[in-house]
This record gives structure tokens, C-alpha cells and sequence, in this order.
């Protein structure tokens, strides 16, 4: 286990023994399949037409209907009408949405309402406010701390975890920002209340949307995952 959750958060036999991995922003068919091939829990497309990583024409449904079922299918959307996100996971067979924007409780509530599992991001900074989390514990599946930065994600900025040694809610979360092969080892001892898995993107690049396999097992193998290899 590699979290120590306090009294309020998920009963430990609702957590994953290991942290889960979600690798982010896949586009292009040879980085999905060499990527899919390393078995992350998580793959996730960024649907955000200003994202340097958005998909636009290049990925089909056809592609991600090709993955393991294994592997959950994540779509990112930054501040997309309901609809829109909803159509977007129908067609492309999308397991959970991530919500990285300015998305409400209510418009969580309405998406896990079709079946979806919603991810609701949050940049962190100095003297985050854990209370404003609360409209949002009931309609969420997991949270996602990222850092703050000039983009809504995908800044490559790594936030001060320590931050999250606070955290009260029950809402297991996700790790994300500016994770590279150099933090596996430290990632791997986390001792951080709800933390359960841990979303990578670009620092494992070769180019915005482009990831190299070589740096993804090099992470997993850092986190002592067997099998990964590049
Ligand atoms: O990656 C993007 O371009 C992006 C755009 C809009 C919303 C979210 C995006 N990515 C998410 O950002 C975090 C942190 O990424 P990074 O490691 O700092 O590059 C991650 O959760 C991505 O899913």
C-alpha cells in the first residue's frame, strides 16, 4: 500500500494495493500501441483544441477500440458543454472523462449520471483551499492535483506534494505534474493520505503528444512495476 489514508478518507480495502499509472496525451498510433504494450492502468487524450497534445483528427475510435480492456480510456476536456464531452466519450468508447477546467459539481454529477467516471483536476498552489473540494466530493470518482501554470495542464510544472499531507476528503486522487523518470523512486515511497495512482505526460515526451516508451518503463520500472519493459 502506498498510502497511509487518515480516518476520513477511502477504507483502506477500497484502495489499490499499488499505485495506479495513467500515461496522458496519446495521439499517434505507434506511441499508443508501444505505450498500451507497458499495461499503464490509464490512457488519456487530450480533447482540449488548445492543447499542444489534441487529438483532432489524427486519433479515430478505431484506434482506441484496438486497446486491451484492461486499459481505461480517459478523454481530458477543458471547460467543454456537457453534451459535447458526452458525445465525445460515446464515440470513442471513453471509460472516464477528466475534467480539467472550470467544470462544476454539477456538471460532474450530470456526466457520471450517463455511466462516465469523472476525474475532476485541480491546479495547486500555496495555500490551496481543500474546502472549496467539498461541493465536488459526492459527484467524483477520483480528484487530480496538478500544478498551477499559464495552460490549464500539461505545464510540465511540478507543485510542492508536501501540500497534500492535509488532504481531508474521501475522494482518492491522482498526481499529476511535470512527473519525470528522476521522481519514480520518491513517487514510490509517497506516504500521502488518498493518494492512489499518479498521471504522466510531458515529461515522458519526445515531442507535445508524442511519448517515448523508453522514458514510460523507465518510470514504471522506478515505481518496481514488473513487466514494464521499453
Ligand atoms: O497535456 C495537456 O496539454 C493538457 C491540456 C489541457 C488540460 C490538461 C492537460 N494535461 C494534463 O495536465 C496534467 C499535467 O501534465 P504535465 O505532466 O505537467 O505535462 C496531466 O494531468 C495531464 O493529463
Amino acid at each position: 500500500m502506498q498510502t497511509s489514508a487518515p480516518s476520513q478518507s477511502a477504507a483502506p480495502s477500497d484502495l489499490p494495493s499499488r499505485l495506479l499509472v495513467k500515461v496522458c496525451g496519446m495521439r499517434e498510433a505507434a506511441s499508443l500501441t508501444a505505450v498500451a504494450d507497458l499495461e499503464p492502468d490509464f490512457l488519456g487524450f487530450i480533447f482540449a483544441p488548445a492543447s499542444p497534445r489534441y487529438v483532432g483528427d489524427v486519433l479515430t475510435p478505431d484506434l482506441l477500440q484496438g486497446l486491451p480492456d484492461r486499459v481505461q480510456r480517459v478523454g481530458v476536456f477543458v471547460d467543454a458543454p456537457t453534451a459535447q464531452v458526452q458525445a465525445t466519450a460515446c464515440r470513442f468508447g471513453l471509460n472516464f472523462v477528466q475534467l480539467h477546467g472550470h467544470e462544476t459539481p454539477a456538471q460532474c454529477a450530470e456526466l457520471r449520471a450517463t455511466g462516465l467516471r469523472v476525474i475532476k483536476a485541480f491546479g495547486v498552489g500555496e495555500g490551496f483551499d481543500f474546502d472549496a473540494l467539498g461541493p465536488y466530493v459526492l459527484h467524483c470518482d477520483y480528484f487530480l492535483f496538478d500544478a498551477q501554470g499559464p495552460a490549464p495542464g500539461g505545464n510540465g510544472r511540478v507543485f510542492d506534494w508536501r501540500v497534500l499531507e492535509n488532504y481531508p476528503w474521501p475522494v482518492p486522487y491522482l498526481l499529476a505534474g511535470g512527473l519525470r523518470p528522476e521522481h519514480a523512486a520518491v513517487v514510490r515511497n509517497l506516504q500521502l493520505p488518498g493518494l492512489v495512482g499518479i498521471d504522466l505526460n510531458s515529461g515522458l515526451e519526445i515531442a507535445p503528444g508524442v511519448k517515448d516508451p523508453a522514458r514510460v518503463a523507465a518510470f514504471l520500472d522506478g515505481l518496481g512495476r514488473p513487466g514494464a519493459a521499453a
